[in-house]
């Protein structure tokens, strides 16, 4: 089935954009996310990410990633997978956890919050 390297910028449901790296020989990658959500009223920054896919089996991997987000205490996770359709269109499926700080382990219970985003590679041409 269609091949999947996640190289390159991706746009998700909420509008915001990633770009990775090059993925080395083992599977791992880097990258930028800027976000177009932010709880905090600071300005939007970009914030790094790291992660990792499969490349043992290209046809349509699965993967994680890491965001740490650079204007606010909090860290999101992303997994899943890509899927490519019949005309080679890739979609990224995810659940992330989003691990937002809290003051103190009494505060714990609700620091967790999860979803799911759908990501879409964003070229030249469909910006
Ligand atoms: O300062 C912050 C804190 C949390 C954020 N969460 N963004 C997300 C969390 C889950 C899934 C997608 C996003 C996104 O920004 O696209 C963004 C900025």
């Amino acid at each position: 089935h269609g091949f999947c390297i996640l190289t390159g910028t991706w746009r998700n449901d909420l509008g915001s954009n990633m770009t990775i790296s090059a993925v080395n020989e083992a599977g791992q990658f880097s990258g930028l996310y800027l976000t177009a959500v932010s709880a905090a009223e600071k300005p939007i920054l970009v914030s790094p990410l790291n992660g990792s896919q499969h490349i043992d089996d290209l046809g349509q991997p699965t993967f994680g990633f890491t965001v740490t987000w650079s204007f606010s205490v909090s860290t999101t996770v992303f997994v899943g997978q890509c899927f490519v359709d019949d005309q080679g269109k890739e979609t990224l499926q995810t659940m992330w956890l989003l691990r937002e700080k809290v003051k103190s382990a009494e505060d714990n219970w609700k620091a967790t919050t999860v979803g799911t985003n759908v990501f879409t590679r964003i070229n030249g041409q469909n910006v």
